[in-house]
């Protein structure tokens, strides 16, 4: 198609989407209007557009022109001069006041407006002050026009330019020159790779140490997102070669460099030398710390007191503790941090049940949290007490500024949590970060109980928190082994409890609750997945995919893979139909009625929940990883998809906005930790080991609280049970709870 050349003065914004810059417009060139598509970060009716543009036919719209590249000019006419000031450009100046200004000041008005803004204030209508915003509002738009200019040449899209330019203002230019990979550390979005191309771009010298250096954080940041809180140096090293293409000296160097400028710091452990980032270090300090220091003693007044108390609970509750449960009532009592681990069945819940209402009957004021949503829902039916998340026990608000750093923790030192006693579950799934704010809004005084599985996959972010703790040594852990009689009966505990301890599990079909099916090729696999969730679980179970039904497998792609599979499963439970409206996102077919997931954590996403009269009855911020809710709505005219989450907050989603979600039909089994459904499908087919592990098995397994349908190769199966490997994770809290301890006891 040819690239036509037009330009013409914008006589009409037709539509605009305010966050991607996406619009229609009609052009007026000499005589004749076009219509114009295109992304622009910022256009006004009445400006002058030059443009490059194809011609592209639309099937209701007719002919259009595709902008390629623009340029913009002010308009140089009266007739545009106050199209231009009409527009709404200028807040407080409408239609009938932009008249007034261009008959008095015709063609002059701009420079007026620049120059002696002051003399606005001559019409009627414009006080002095009024002037002055007229004048400050017009130069901020020529900024930024010019700003975004200057960005287009690096292919920075107009989402990210105006963030870059509200984050520098006027110094954008000289940070971008000088050292393009500043924006890669303060803005949200800007990688180093961009950052790098930018720099590439303009010449900078590939051995400058600010690239070496931007390199290095980049590295040490990825390596935090794949759950490390240090890397061995040598290893970084090797990543930074790859990355940079530079020799090992100026590596190190830029590494000496960072270190004197308290960037990163670099430790031995056991003989080999290692980095992290900062902040990881300081926060892994102090994580150790804070629970030697909320590590109190108490005195409990009489071993009869609380064994009294706990037989008064016994006849409430009707079950006899074990010898073993006893202990952690009572250590529970005795020491400020605690930690209970177990598998399914080992009688945690029992033992916290006991807990909270010894900690009750003495008139302690006892707050229950976990890491996600779902996991304090289960919290709450559990204990019968009302469970938070974390996040809303801290208080987290979000302010946005551009800048990375704009989350807030309104639960902190100098306001710390109100409460006596602290119960975290699903400790496995809590990494540094959020460790690291829960600690530092908790009071030596406050008892914290830190509760789960430690043979759970850990946790999606940075750390390995429980483990670590545990195994230190140095902090009181009771581990419950034992089965009880009622989770026995259960095929499901039975093999979690196997598969953990690296026995093979019988497959043959006898239990109530744990099924296999032997499909060998992954063609077939596919088929009976279909056919379960289409037909014969719904009949046997009276459950379906909405309801309880859930497909967890170990991988995103391929034919198993949550990608696939969830087009697949969508197209039995939620096919085409012209009753309902969809959008297409990067290859995926969102549609009304969809299951969906939220895959990453926003803390301004606005939620409201609203009665059954649809009356707004609550509203806030924060939707988080792994939210599970339907699609209500979509709407392509206010281009939102609005979703309804299992919690009853209903959030709507700029079309912008769905890289957020995923179809949740499957997912995978790292995202499933915490949750539990009634009944879950595992499809297993043979990949690489690193993945393919007991961990990973052993986590799937213990989601389903009914039914667990494995589909696969047998042999599979149990080369998972022996297969022990799991990813290396490096995380040193365990080391530095220890050389605390030991310092402190010197
Ligand atoms: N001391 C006990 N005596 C008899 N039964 C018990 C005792 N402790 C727990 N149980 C029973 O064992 C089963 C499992 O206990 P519980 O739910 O407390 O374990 P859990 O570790 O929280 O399990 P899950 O992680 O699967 O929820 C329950 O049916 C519970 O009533």
């Amino acid at each position: 198609m040819d690239i036509e050349q037009i330009e013409g003065y914008v006589e009409q914004i037709i539509y605009k989407n305010e966050e991607n810059g996406y619009t229609v417009l009609s052009l007026v060139e000499d005589i004749e209007e076009l219509t114009c598509v295109g992304y622009f970060d910022d256009i006004n009716e009445g400006e002058y557009l030059k443009a490059e543009a194809k011609i592209k036919t639309h099937h209701t719209y007719g002919e259009q022109y595709q902008i390629q590249s623009y340029q913009i000019a002010m308009p140089t006419n009266v007739k545009a001069i106050e199209k231009y000031l009409s527009s709404g450009i200028i807040k407080g100046i409408g239609p009938s006041l932009a008249k007034k200004i261009v008959t008095k000041f015709k063609k002059d008005t701009f420079r007026i407006i620049e120059e002696e803004p002051e003399r606005l204030a001559e019409i009627k209508g414009i006080t002095e002050k009024k002037a002055r915003s007229i004048a400050e509002i017009f130069e901020e738009k020529r900024e930024m026009r010019q700003a975004m200019l200057f960005l287009q040449d690096y292919k920075i899209s107009t989402n990210l330019g105006i963030k870059i330019y509200k984050a520098y203002g006027d110094k954008l230019y000289q940070i971008i020159q000088t050292n393009p990979y500043q924006l890669a550390e303060d803005i949200e979005g800007i990688g180093f790779k961009l950052a790098d191309e930018i720099a590439f771009k303009l010449g900078i010298d590939s051995h400058a140490d600010f690239r070496v250096q931007s390199g290095i954080n980049y590295l040490l940041n990825q390596s935090g997102l794949e759950g490390h809180t240090y890397l061995p140096k040598e290893m970084l090293i090797q990543k930074a070669i790859d990355l940079l293409q530079v020799p090992v000296p100026s590596i190190e160097n830029t590494l000496i460099n960072m270190q004197i400028n308290k960037q990163l710091i670099q430790k031995d452990i056991q003989g080999q030398t290692v980095v992290y980032a900062l902040m990881y270090h300081y926060m892994e300090l102090s994580i150790a710390r804070k629970l030697f220091d909320l590590n109190e003693t108490y005195q409990v007044t009489h071993e009869e007191h609380i064994q009294n108390k706990i037989k008064e609970i016994e006849k409430d509750t009707n079950i006899q503790l074990d010898q073993v449960q006893k202990k952690a009532v009572k250590e529970a009592a005795e020491n400020g941090i605690f930690v209970i681990t177990g598998g399914p069945g080992t009688g945690k819940t029992t033992t916290i049940n006991t807990i909270i209402e010894y900690f009750k009957s003495e008139g302690l004021e006892v707050l229950l949290a976990a890491p996600t949503g779902r996991a304090a829902k289960r919290m709450t039916e559990t204990t019968g007490y009302e469970a938070q998340t974390i996040h809303r026990l801290l208080e987290i608000t979000y302010s946005s500024d551009g800048n990375q750093s704009g989350l807030r923790f309104e639960k902190n030192e100098d306001n710390p949590l109100e409460a006596d006693v602290i119960i975290i579950d699903e400790m496995s799934m809590v990494d540094i970060n959020i460790m690291h704010h829960l600690l530092k809004a908790i009071m030596p005084g406050t008892r914290l109980i830190l509760v789960g599985d430690v043979n759970q996959l850990p946790s999606v972010g940075p750390g390995n928190i429980l483990k670590d703790i545990i195994n230190s040594d140095k902090l009181k852990v009771i581990k419950l082994t034992k089965i009880f009689r009622q989770a026995i009966q259960s095929t499901i505990v039975v093999n979690a409890h196997k598969i953990n301890e690296g026995q093979n599990i019988e497959l043959n079909n006898k239990s109530k609750d744990f099924f296999y099916i032997k499909r060998f090729h992954p063609d077939r696999i596919l088929e009976e997945m279909k056919t379960l969730v289409k037909d014969r679980l719904p009949k046997f179970s009276g459950h379906n995919i909405f309801n309880g039904i859930q497909i967890l497998t170990p991988m995103r792609k391929g034919i198993i893979g949550t990608q696939l599979l969830n087009n697949e499963i969508q197209e039995i439970v939620n096919p085409k139909s012209k009753d309902k409206q969809e959008k297409e996102y990067r290859q995926v077919i969102f549609r009304e009625g969809d299951k969906i997931m939220q895959i990453k954590n926003n803390y301004q996403m606005v939620w409201q929940i609203k009665n059954k009269l649809n009356y707004v009855i609550e509203e806030g911020t924060g939707i988080y990883n792994g939210d599970m809710g339907l699609i209500q709505e979509i709407n392509h005219y206010s281009e939102k998809v609005t979703v309804l989450f299992e919690d009853g907050k209903q959030v709507a989603y700029e079309f912008n906005q769905l890289d957020e979600l995923e179809l949740a039909y499957s997912i995978t089994i790292h995202k499933s930790q915490g949750s539990e459904y009634p009944i879950i499908i595992i499809p297993i087919l043979n990949g690489p080991s690193m993945l393919l592990n007991r961990n990973l098995l052993y986590t799937a397994v213990t989601r389903a609280k009914k039914y667990v349908i494995l589909i696969g190769d047998d042999k599979t199966i149990q080369k998972m049970i022996q297969n022990e490997r799991e990813a290396r994770r490096y995380s040193s809290l365990q080391i530095r709870i220890k050389e605390l301890y030991e310092q402190m006891e010197q």
